[in-house]
């Protein structure tokens, strides 16, 4: 097994983020939810996202599995991965920060849930899925396999498309005026600039 420069900084760039969520991820289980939107659809995608960006990365970087789809990538395309994970890594750990104990990796309100619009989420409604469509990108260029390279895209963008309107659906029925209001000066996963 020999892993490459781009292959070694996708996985630094992996357990950093674990190591991100981590105090969020147990401060999150002493919760109690007043609403629970966990199906078995938020299931699926939960499981297909840890498929497509971990399990078939690890796959591919630790085994010859995937090997027959290898193609060989210029060196500007490992730069770029590493520039859109770093900036992901970024955006993952301030998103974490400004949602603190409102954080959930699925679609729940905490008892005494607040709305965040300040600091990341002053700009942007999604800041935390704008780093994992980095993290996607990244994946892209830095796995030059078209298996490993693309199924975080696949995975991540299943889950973006299905699980945004049923979010905000959400965040409407909890804080109603309050949240349309935050939708009109904020954009989903770029800031809103007209
Ligand atoms: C995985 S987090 C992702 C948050 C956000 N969609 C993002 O990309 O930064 C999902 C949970 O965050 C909470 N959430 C989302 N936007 C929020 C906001 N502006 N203020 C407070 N909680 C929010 C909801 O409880 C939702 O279930």
């Amino acid at each position: 097994m020999k892993i490459n420069i781009w292959e070694m900084t996708f996985l630094v760039c992996m357990v950093v983020s674990f190591v991100i969520r981590i105090p969020y991820d147990s401060k999150y289980r002493k919760n109690t939810f007043t609403d629970n939107r966990k199906t078995n659809l938020e299931k699926f995608l939960l499981a297909a996202v840890g498929i497509g960006m971990m399990l078939i990365p690890l796959i591919y970087i630790f085994s010859r599995v995937f090997d027959f789809a290898n193609y060989s990538g210029e060196s500007w395309m490992g730069f770029l991965g590493v520039g859109a994970f770093l900036s992901g890594i970024y955006f993952f750990a301030k998103s974490h920060a400004d949602l603190g104990l409102n954080w959930s990796p699925t679609l729940q309100i905490r008892e005494k849930h607040s709305l965040v619009t300040v600091g990341v989420y002053k700009y942007i409604r999604h800041p935390m899925y704008s780093s994992i469509w980095l993290w996607a990108i990244a994946q892209a260029f830095l796995l030059q396999n078209w298996i490993a390279g693309f199924s975080g895209i696949v995975a991540f963008g299943l889950m973006y498309f299905l699980r945004v309107p049923q979010e905000e659906k959400m965040m409407l029925d909890h804080f109603g005026e309050e949240y349309r209001g935050y939708m009109k000066q904020t954009g989903r996963v770029f800031p809103r600039i007209w």
